[in-house]
């Protein structure tokens, strides 16, 4: 009871200084929640020999706990969990002092020791994603059930809460019809196989655990949750970071997007511009190392709040050190909101000779310390969404590059506004995606020949991922080179455009010819292209929820490239072609992050040929069972 523990918490202060305190990352505040409640039994406290539950401490507090001394480990708002206390070899002990008392479903976090008892004889079930109408109709057949909901750091699809109500509502449909079934919300962060299992198994103790089959659609009850839960990326929350030196054209580019952002209209948005953040949100710090990173993760906090709740923020600060950019990221990604870094690439000499405000003319007299570029450094980002060197570029031809990449990667269609071609070369003009694909581009002889099997590849934008799947398939396929058709088409699919030049290269110099590549053009998705198709392979997850969201009835025919590859990887090689399919798409594996094919697009040619290589090795295992089709069902 929280009074007691006050007293206690008293009595302890009092006769002793009191213990430094620390609070963990997200993933932390999970394991120590199981740790508490002995749900990782044998695993008792952190960092054990080979146990992949870790805390990590600051240094000094690590040194503390290695002297056998303890740490008071807090919440976010500084209430005290727990303390850690060992060293030795044997790991970190936790005391706990209390348990988090309020957060959305706290009702269901419960101890393993009251789920045995509470649901001893039922059956075991666990979820880290919405359930499919296939294991809603399992659970029907089950009886009594127990739901165990993993919801820890990393685990679920879902956030916490969407999962948790996505199996509510499944749960609540179930019981329904007459069978006593109740959801457990179990923090388990991703620790791999063997933990989760134990945690598991202290959960259910000797009742019988159930393996719900894996994959395919939510079913239509949870559709509406699943979709507030993962919005289609042009609805997510969103932070466009424009980093780069004094003077190369951030607050300019992010005034130019904000005002066609204000134009096209449907957003929220907010300003965090460097010049005006410094005077407000972060007035009185100076421009040493510690300052700039508190100004940056100050303006990344925000930024991240706002993507929380759907908006847009367009951040234009230097920021110049590679690690607190990382952490805006992850800011922004605990947030739920997307994050998309464009690298003002304009080089120093450039800035200098613009130098705008006189700054760089004093900094180099020495009137300013520490300014950055000429006495402060400036990390250049690797892992920029988009490079942009505005020397000698209009603003709206800079600007331009940027919007093609929002556009590309899904997020923002500004591209063909209200001002069609202002300032813009004729093939960048685009249309809307949606649009209805003409029948004469749906019959498309080729792809519908008869006998053989008609794939889909789909990325985005249709020009760099797919393309590059659909030219480059027909180099796995051996014997007849008819028996696959491959074509491509994007969920937010450019109309008409040719591949992009980088993916471009890297395809000739895979062997694919000038003339495949010049008669390649790129289209937008549509559900008859995807209804047209015996399989439909897509890049990434999202673009399967897309396909699915437009084409609800294919689930069993759409996959990802990886997840194909994996499930077909398991099923019995004498199954080829249609057959194949039909089996995969009742036995599929379940996507992981490791069957993404990320999108290389802006990213240079090392990770074009990265994102190559990747899609060789998946197209290697599929295309041949594919094609199997030619030789036992010509
Ligand atoms: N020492 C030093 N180094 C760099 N910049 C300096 C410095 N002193 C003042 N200024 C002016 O402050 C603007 C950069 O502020 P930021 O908040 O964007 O910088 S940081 O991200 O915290 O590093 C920057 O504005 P921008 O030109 O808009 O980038 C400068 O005008
Ligand atoms: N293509 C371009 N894009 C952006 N700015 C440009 C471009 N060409 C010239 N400039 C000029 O460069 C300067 C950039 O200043 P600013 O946007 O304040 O940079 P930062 O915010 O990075 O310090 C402005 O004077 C702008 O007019």
């Amino acid at each position: 009871m929280p009074t007691v523990l006050l007293w206690f918490g008293k009595i302890r202060r009092v006769s002793n200084p009191p213990l430094p305190q620390h609070c963990p990352s997200p993933r932390e505040l999970d394991d120590l929640e199981l740790l508490s409640a002995g749900a990782m039994a044998p695993v008792l406290g952190f960092n054990e020999p080979g146990s992949p539950v870790i805390l990590a401490l600051p240094d000094a507090l690590a040194d503390e706990v290695a002297a056998g001394g303890a740490v008071e480990l807090v919440d976010p708002e500084g209430l005290p969990l727990a303390t850690v206390s060992g060293g030795g070899g044997a790991g970190w002990s936790v005391t706990p002092l209390t348990h988090a008392q309020y957060g959305p479903f706290r009702r269901l976090y419960l101890r393993p020791s009251d789920v045995r008892e509470r649901y001893a004889g039922r059956s075991f079930v666990t979820v880290t994603d919405a359930m499919t109408d296939e294991q809603v109709a399992q659970l029907r057949e089950l009886g009594d059930v127990a739901v165990l909901a993993l919801v820890g750091h990393g685990t679920p699809a879902l956030s916490a809460v969407g999962l948790l109500r996505a199996t509510l509502r499944v749960a609540d449909l179930v019981a329904a019809e007459g069978g006593a079934i109740d959801v457990v919300a179990v923090p388990l962060a991703a620790h791999g196989e063997a933990l989760r299992a134990q945690v598991v198994a202290n959960y259910a103790g000797t009742n019988p655990v159930i393996d719900l089959a894996p994959g395919g659609a939510p079913t239509a009850e949870v559709a509406e949750i699943v979709r507030a839960d993962r919005p289609p990326r042009d609805e997510q929350g969103l932070v466009i970071f424009f980093t780069g030196l004094s003077g190369s054209g951030k607050s300019t580019l992010a005034q130019a997007l904000m005002d066609r952002l204000l134009e096209h209209g449907g957003r929220s948005l907010t300003s965090l511009d460097g010049d005006v953040v410094r005077r407000n949100l972060s007035a009185g710090l100076t421009f040493s190392k510690a300052d700039r990173e508190t100004n940056i993760r100050r303006i990344g906090w925000v930024a991240a709040e706002i993507s929380r709740h759907g908006g847009v923020a367009v951040c234009s600060p230097i920021a110049p050190f590679d690690e607190t950019r990382q952490q805006v990221r992850q800011y922004v990604a605990d947030a739920g909101g997307a994050f998309f870094l464009v690298h003002v690439a304009t080089p120093l000499e450039e800035c200098e000779r613009r130098d705008r405000k006189g700054l760089y003319a004093k900094a180099r007299r020495g009137e300013i310390p520490g300014f950055t570029g000429i006495s402060s450094p400036y990390e250049e980002p690797q892992d920029a969404d988009v490079r942009v060197d505005t020397t000698g570029r209009t603003i709206d031809d800079a600007l331009d590059d940027v919007l093609v990449a929002l556009r590309g990667a899904g997020y923002l269609d500004l591209v063909d506004d209200e001002a069609p071609g202002a300032g813009r070369a004729p093939e960048q003009a685009v249309d809307l995606p949606g649009i209805p694909t003409p029948a004469a581009d749906v019959a498309d002889g080729a792809r519908a020949a008869a006998g053989s099997l008609s794939i889909l590849f789909v990325c985005t934008a249709n020009i760099c991922r797919s393309p590059y799947m659909e030219l480059r398939a027909d180099a796995f396929l051996t014997d007849d080179p008819t028996a696959v058709q491959f074509a491509s088409a994007g969920t937010h699919g450019f109309v008409d455009r040719g591949v992009d030049s980088t993916m471009a290269r890297v395809l000739l110099s895979r062997g694919v010819s000038d003339e495949r590549l010049a008669s390649f053009r790129s289209r937008p998705l549509t559900r008859e292209l995807v209804e047209a198709a015996d399989l439909v392979l897509t890049a990434e997850t999202s673009h399967r929820h897309f396909v699915l969201e437009e084409a609800p009835s294919a689930f069993r025919k759409v996959f990802t490239l990886g997840q194909f590859a994996e499930s077909v990887a398991r099923i019995d090689e004498t199954l080829v072609g249609r057959e194949l399919i039909a089996h995969a798409g009742h036995r599929r594996a379940t996507g992981t992050a490791a069957h993404e094919v990320g999108d290389p697009f802006n990213r240079g040619r090392a990770a074009a040929e990265q994102a190559a290589d990747q899609v060789d090795g998946l197209l290697r295992v599929v295309v041949p069972r594919l094609a199997g089709t030619g030789r036992t069902n010509p």
